[in-house]
């Protein structure tokens, strides 16, 4: 049985006194972490607020980006081992916006990956196609061939406990969520993408999660889907309310 997972990603959004504020709504509301497990990835500046609340909350902390090397010469970076320490949980690495925006590549993201691990965090690895590659037909061998490129060097052991993360880019921020059906067949895709890169096994141990438009009144109804694990959800994660109602989808 594969624990469900809401995370949100609150992107570049929040100052540290603002993720206060957050904590502060919803501490002690938080669902038992053997029914749902919760994530909040937040921009670096704020993690600390967030790892010293979670050491009492059942809540994990993800970090949105880190470099893939430890230390040394690299100006402006975050190092995996310093978020470890600090008591992060998870890295988001390849979120479309990364990529986009900031030119991360398929070997990037399989560098970090590998980084992740050493530093005894846990990998949240994006993956999602354009409208274009969708409408073209291309949408399920993109998604196949970003996972195999993360995982690339990965052992089963740790492809069980990453979480993967399918984000269509045209439902990103959009409003325009994939149909349930549409999103429980490409997340069905990703687990027998992970299948035949591993095994049966791995792959009913590997979590995946819908990402876009992610919202309380569709969540049910998504992670209803059996291969849906989860959400990470951007707009509904910033609102106190919004989150714990996605959180409780069970309720
Ligand atoms: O990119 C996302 C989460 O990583 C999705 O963002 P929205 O939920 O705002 O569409």
């Amino acid at each position: 049985m594969r624990t469900p997972i809401i995370a949100g990603n609150w992107k570049l959004n929040k100052n540290p006194k603002e993720t206060q504020d957050f904590v502060d709504a919803i501490k002690g509301k938080l669902p038992d972490a053997s029914k749902v497990e919760t994530v909040i990835a937040a921009p670096a500046i704020d993690l600390n607020a967030l790892t010293w609340f979670a050491k009492d909350e059942p809540l994990k902390v993800a970090a949105e980006n880190c470099y893939f090397e430890d230390e040394g010469a690299f100006t402006g970076e975050t190092s995996p081992k310093a978020l470890s320490e600090m008591g992060v949980n998870y890295v988001v690495i390849g979120h479309s916006e990364r990529r986009q925006y900031f030119h991360e590549t398929d070997e990037d993201i399989n560098k970090k990956a590998k980084a992740i691990f050493r530093n005894n965090m846990l990998p949240i690895i994006c993956c999602g196609e354009t409208l274009e590659q969708r409408e073209a037909g291309d949408a399920e061998s993109w998604v196949a061939g970003q996972i195999k490129a993360a995982l690339d060097g990965l052992t089963a052991e740790q492809v069980s406990k990453s979480v993967l993360a399918y984000e269509p880019i045209w439902a990103i921020g959009t409003g325009k969520t994939a149909t349930a059906d549409q999103a429980e067949e490409m997340c069905g895709h990703i687990r027998k993408t992970v299948a035949s890169l591993y095994n049966e096994a791995t792959a009913q141990n590997v979590r995946i999660q819908y990402g876009g438009s992610v919202k309380p009144a569709n969540v049910k109804e998504l992670m209803s889907k059996e291969d849906i694990d989860g959400g990470l959800v951007g707009g509904a994660s910033l609102v106190p309310d919004s989150f714990l109602a996605l959180a409780h989808f069970q309720d």
